[in-house]
């Protein structure tokens, strides 16, 4: 399994170095196009293997796409991350190019691979390399609901005082600070809903506290976060390297599902090694299907900017 990762910045880099860890993948190619800099990110993970204990060959290039052919699965990370008071949406003038150049770019030198958008705005992103690739709806996977329901389930275990392990937990809808959907009516500790032990009004504070999980972040650190992104992207990858059949919120580009067309925006899917392999539609309370149709006004508005 060869996994390429574009971008060696703090959520590329991190994501190399999950992958590595757990072991999965024979080589990960990091690419960014600053001199040096993917070669820099990837000799120090390298000089981590013998500490860390994987075999995984973590190599780094600058902008020479030749070496990412034969990717298995692609990540794109490039771009700009927000600042402190910015919204994902405003990084769209920036971002927009280059992930088109990089979807691209990678495809022409692996025609058969699986693509992971993670580059703000993520849903938009994800929706431009649909429109503009041709690459198969069921190989270009956007990245944000496994993040904002990792999230969840850090807030959830914090509100009932239980163990993360405890808990389950998913968010859908689009990743942006008022678009998430946190389905705190299908939350469970140990199989018993959560509302069983937490008032209404805590559990909204959850919700709400999920949905701006990024800018809180991003207000502490100056920048956007990095640990968790990293964590969630390579557990997705380990999903298709490893035919998991595992369920995780991705953007997908729907058709009727939700009652939605022409988006890509956060559900349920199943992946494995064909990447996308089923949409799984789930009940949804009335409440919950109106903020999905909200949060896919918004998601629509940011792809109403696109110039394809
Ligand atoms: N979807 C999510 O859940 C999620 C989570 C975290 C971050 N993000 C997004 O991921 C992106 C990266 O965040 P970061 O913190 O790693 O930023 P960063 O600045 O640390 O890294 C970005 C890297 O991209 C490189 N780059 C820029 N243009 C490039 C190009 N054309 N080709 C190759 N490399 C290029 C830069 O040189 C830089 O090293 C941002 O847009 C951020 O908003 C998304
Ligand atoms: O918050 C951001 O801008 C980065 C990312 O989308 C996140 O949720 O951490």
């Amino acid at each position: 399994m060869k996994v390429t990762v574009v971008g060696a910045g703090a959520v590329g880099a991190s994501c190399a170095e999950y992958i590595a860890i757990k072991n999965f993948a024979s080589e990960v190619v990091l690419l960014d196009i600053k001199e040096g800099f993917a070669e820099g990110k990837a000799m120090d993970l390298m000089q981590t293997a013998s500490l860390n204990g994987f075999d995984t060959k973590i190599t780094g290039i600058t902008n020479d796409y030749s070496a990412t052919a034969g990717s298995d699965v692609a990540v794109i990370t490039s771009g700009i991350p927000r600042k402190p008071g910015m919204t994902r949406e405003e990084l769209i003038g920036i971002n927009a190019g280059i992930v088109k150049t990089v979807a691209t770019s990678l495809i022409k030198h692996s025609p058969n691979v699986i693509l992971i958008v993670v580059s703000n705005p993520m849903d938009t992103m994800t929706y431009l390399v649909h429109k503009t690739t041709g690459l198969a709806k069921n190989k270009i996977i956007g990245m944000g609901g496994a993040l904002d329901s990792a999230r969840f389930k850090y807030r959830l275990a914090e509100a009932l005082e239980a163990p993360i392990s405890d808990v389950d937990g998913m968010v859908i809808g689009g990743h942006s600070d008022t678009g998430m959907v946190p389905l705190t009516g299908h939350a469970t500790r140990n199989s018993i809903k959560v509302s069983e032990f937490l008032s209404e009004e805590r559990l909204s504070q959850v919700a709400e506290d999920t949905k701006v999980g990024g800018a809180t972040l991003t207000k502490l650190l100056g920048t956007s976060a990095w640990y968790a992104p990293g964590a969630a992207v390579s557990s997705m990858v380990q999903a298709i390297a490893c035919d998991q059949k595992k369920m995780f919120p991705c953007s997908t580009y729907l058709e009727g599902e939700y009652d939605l067309n022409d988006i890509c925006i956060g559900v349920p899917v199943i992946l494995g090694k064909d990447g996308i392999e089923k949409i799984v539609n789930i009940p949804l309370s009335a409440a919950d299907k109106a903020k999905m149709q909200e949060s896919a006004e918004g998601v629509k508005k940011t792809n109403n900017l696109l110039e394809f």
